[in-house]
């Protein structure tokens, strides 16, 4: 005969206090892994082995729990596991509620310790200075291209790229009405004013477009001003208590950001090679005529793909450019080893921003 829901009710309440046994068994290991780490000075965040013990536990996944969901629980266990070994302080865009707090959270789960920042500088300079181990910022815009400030940040930073995060972006305006009667002014980030620009001019073409530090940040001054409206995340609106005056405005619907992951070599070294991997430079050549073709050259000699080739202005009134190139692979590939080497061989600059593992 079927159980009866107190039955069943009775068995899970059993199985989870096998589970919470079992789970401060492994946080008990986790800490003495910490007592090791702290003495051998081994940095305390390993994705490499995250990503395999969930790789692991999803080959010997014999359900019915999806393999999406095993990732998702073990991405919070070890993220409170790694908590108690040392506490992570992540340093990002905030107020809370911005996109960056949530490719914060989707990175390192959510046992962090947060440190919202006013700006990316902060950003920079709270991984820099050592009040935060990692910080997060977006780099690029599916929509409106790079996110100038932070590739200019990381060009002469200590830092270096050690993860990356692709966030699908879903705008939504937010008011303290559900309605967009009487909408004086929109403050959003000016990324996100770029990317919702159609429909602003089409829905709200008198009201003025007015520029903060984050979307979070027009959120909670929109909260205390009913003709003004913020351009958020729905988790904006929930943290400031306003409504959804339009849902998913941005002019592109698969609307994506790519984050990035930053902290000093000395938190954590480049990770190990995982197959799916992804080296960030910036360079410059000479101002002379081929020269950046040249360049391409031992990539294409070597084999070595590359998926992103952005320039930026090298300040010096000479025409001079830096470019910000991604390469596929990781340094300890003999081919791409090589192409590194022929390329940095052609530059004026170089620097290896980072080495990390490319987000699913
Ligand atoms: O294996 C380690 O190095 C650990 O610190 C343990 C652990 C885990 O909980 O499994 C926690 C943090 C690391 O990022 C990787 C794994």
């Amino acid at each position: 005969m079927a159980k009866t829901l107190p039955e069943l009710r009775t068995l899970i309440d059993a199985v989870d206090k096998e589970l919470l046994t079992l789970l401060n068994r492994r946080a008990g290991l986790a800490n003495e892994v910490g007592e090791v780490k702290r003495i051998d000075g081994s940095p305390v965040f390993r994705p490499e082995r995250e990503a395999q013990v969930i790789g692991g536990l999803q080959q010997t996944n014999a359900g019915p729990l999806k393999n999406e969901s095993v990732a998702f629980i073990w991405r919070e266990v070890m993220s409170a596991c790694r908590a108690l070994e040392a506490p992570q302080r992540v340093a990002y865009l905030g107020p809370k509620g911005t996109f960056s707090e949530e490719a914060a959270l989707r990175f390192f789960g959510s046992s962090i310790t947060h440190l919202p920042c006013a700006n990316f500088d902060e950003v920079f300079h709270a991984a820099t200075a050592g009040s935060a181990e990692f910080g997060v910022i977006p780099v690029e815009n599916s929509t409106e291209g790079v996110v100038t400030r932070s590739l200019d940040l990381l060009l002469h930073s200590p830092l270096h790229i050690v993860g990356e995060i692709s966030l699908l972006v879903r705008h939504n305006l937010l008011r303290s009405t559900a309605s967009l009667e009487g909408v004086e002014v929109v403050l959003a980030h000016p990324q996100a004013l770029a990317q919702c620009q159609q429909w602003l001019s089409t829905h709200l073409p008198n009201a003025e477009r007015r520029a903060v530090s984050s979307n979070a940040e027009g959120a909670r001054l929109a909260a205390a001003n009913p003709a003004w409206a913020a351009i958020a995340s729905e988790r904006a609106g929930a943290e400031f208590g306003l409504h959804t005056a339009a849902l998913a405005i941005q002019d592109v619907a698969f609307n994506r950001t790519r984050f990035v992951v930053v902290c000093l070599p000395t938190t954590m070294p480049a990770p190990q090679a995982t197959g799916k991997d992804c080296i960030s430079l910036v360079v410059s050549v000479p101002n002379r005529p081929g020269a950046v073709h040249d360049m391409l050259v031992p990539l294409k000699q070597h084999g070595v793909s590359m998926t992103r080739f952005e320039s930026r202005p090298a300040r010096s009134g000479q025409w001079e450019y830096y470019f910000y190139i991604d390469l596929q692979g990781h340094p300890s590939q003999p081919q791409v080893a090589a192409a590194l080497q022929d390329l940095q061989g052609l530059c004026a600059f170089y620097k290896v921003l980072g080495t990390y593992p490319l987000a699913d």
